[in-house]
This record gives structure tokens, sequence and C-alpha cells, in this order.
């Protein structure tokens, strides 16, 4: 579903992506870990568009996202052709981004609206489904303002599910979290990553959670995938030291 094949990235000199090249299979939920500035986030940003690669073709499902076929040949993907793309793709961050002046259900129904062309009623009903599978039904009225960090969260997910992605990409989800409010956010995330065909790509520092929901987890270091594992494997009895160190050094924090 996502093919990231010799990519090159880099910012002035600094080189932040080196050749990597890594495959995520449709439904798989794929988790990246690696030291902070290694370049998780920028594979995520790569993912959403908002930067562009200086090497290396990235696919989404058949098509190419860095590219488009012209006349037999590949060439450089222009604006329409990546936004076209870039719509199979669904983002939740670390800063939950909800529009403030909003209420709970015009945040999630303003851009299947104006994007994927549904009537009001469409959206509305789906939303509906998307708030009670997040456990906010009695939210619905209510503005961002008025929700905790971890409601807001949610009602993040089920904006970015409205929109129907195949990819959901997660950044550091529950980073800005208070403690007890992490468990709710990833359970909902559980939830529909074993209930849905979505293919997940997260970043991610809450090792339990990598553990509990990820099919695969890739220690990433110095711009290359240097580990690709299940979890119980990666977690319990990694191949390589730098991945040891790595755990040891996040367990210790935690
Ligand atoms: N727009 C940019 N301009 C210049 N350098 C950048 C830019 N974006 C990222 N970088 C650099 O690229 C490197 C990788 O950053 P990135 O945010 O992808 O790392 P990360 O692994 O996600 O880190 P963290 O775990 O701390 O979020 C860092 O050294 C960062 O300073």
């Amino acid at each position: 579903m996502i093919r990231f094949d010799q990519v090159v990235k880099k910012f002035g000199d600094h080189v932040v992506l080196r050749e990597l090249s890594f495959t995520v299979r449709p439904g798989e939920f794929v988790t990246l870990i690696g030291p902070s500035g290694s370049g998780k986030t920028t594979i995520l940003r790569l993912l959403m568009t908002l930067e562009r690669v200086n090497g290396g073709t990235i696919q989404v499902g058949e098509e190419y996202l860095t590219h488009m076929e012209r006349k037999g040949k590949l060439v450089s993907a222009d604006e329409k052709h990546l936004r076209k793309v870039r719509k199979r793709i669904g983002m939740v961050f670390q800063q939950f981004n909800l529009f403030p002046n909003m209420n709970v259900l015009r945040n999630l129904t303003e851009a299947p609206i104006r994007s994927l062309g549904l009537s009001r009623d469409e959206a509305e009903v789906r939303a509906k489904e998307l708030l009670e599978m997040v456990g906010l039904s009695d939210k619905i009225d209510a503005h961002p303002m008025q929700l905790s960090g971890g409601q807001q969260q949610r009602v993040a997910i089920a904006r970015a599910l409205a929109m129907r992605p195949e990819v959901l990409l997660l950044d550091e989800v529950t980073s800005a979290l208070d403690p007890e409010l992490v468990a709710g956010v990833l359970g909902v995330l559980k939830e529909i990553a074993s209930t849905t065909d979505i293919t997940f790509l997260c970043v991610t520092h809450e090792m339990q959670f990598a553990q509990d929901v990820s099919d695969r987890v890739m220690m990433f270091d110095e711009g290359q995938v240097i580990e690709d594992a299940p979890p119980d494997k990666l977690f319990t009895n990694p191949d390589h030291e730098r991945t040891r160190s790595f755990l040891h050094a996040v367990l210790d924090r935690a």
C-alpha cells in the first residue's frame, strides 16, 4: 500500500533520508520508532506531500505519489496529481488541529462536503457514526475548547476517518496529552485498527502501544530502517545493538 524506494530527502546539506526503502502492505499497522531527529516525521510529511523528495519514488497503492506517468514515462508529479493521491491519505497530528470556531459536528462534516462532495445529510450521518465509534456522541454540539485533550484527539481521529482514507498516518498522537487521557485515545485507535482495513503508519514513543497494536515495527536511524520485525521479536530480542540501546534508553525514561 505504501512503497518507499531509494528515497532521499535533504534539508540543505543535511541528508535526513538516505536511499530509504520500505513497504507497508494493505491493512497492516506499521510503527516507526527511532531517536529524536532521525527523520520519522519527515517520512509522514513526504506522504502528506508537505515535503518533496530529492530522489527515489514513493507509491501509494498502485499510484506514484512523487511521479506520474506521461506518454509511458515517469515524470515529476504536478500539483493536481499530488492532490489526487493525497486524498487517499489521512493524518492525525500531535496537536489536534481542530477548527476552533466550529462545533464537533462541523469539524467532521466540513471537509467531506467540500472535498468529497457529500451532501450535508450524508456527511452528518457518517459523522454521527464516527462520533459513536470514538465514544463522543454526547459532544456533537461542543466546541473544541470545551473538550479535554483526549476528547479533542478522538474528534481529530474521527475527522480524519470522515474522509474515508485508505492510509492513516499517526504522528505522536498522544504526546500532547495528560497521562490519564492516553489510554482512551490508544484504545480508540486499537479498535479502529482491528475493525477496518485501513493501512496505518504510526510514529510513537508509546512502546507498549506499539507492541500491542503493530503488525511490524521498524527501527529507524540515520536515514535508514535498520531493523524491521514483528513487535514481539523487536521489543524482546532485537538483532541490532542500536535497537537494543535505543529501547533501553526509552524504557529507562518511562
Ligand atoms: N523544514 C526543515 N528544514 C530544515 N531541517 C528540517 C526540516 N524539517 C526537519 N528538519 C530536520 O530533519 C531532521 C529529521 O526531523 P524529523 O522531524 O523528521 O525527525 P523525527 O525523527 O520525527 O524526530 P522527533 O522524534 O524528535 O519528532 C532533524 O534534524 C530536523 O531538524
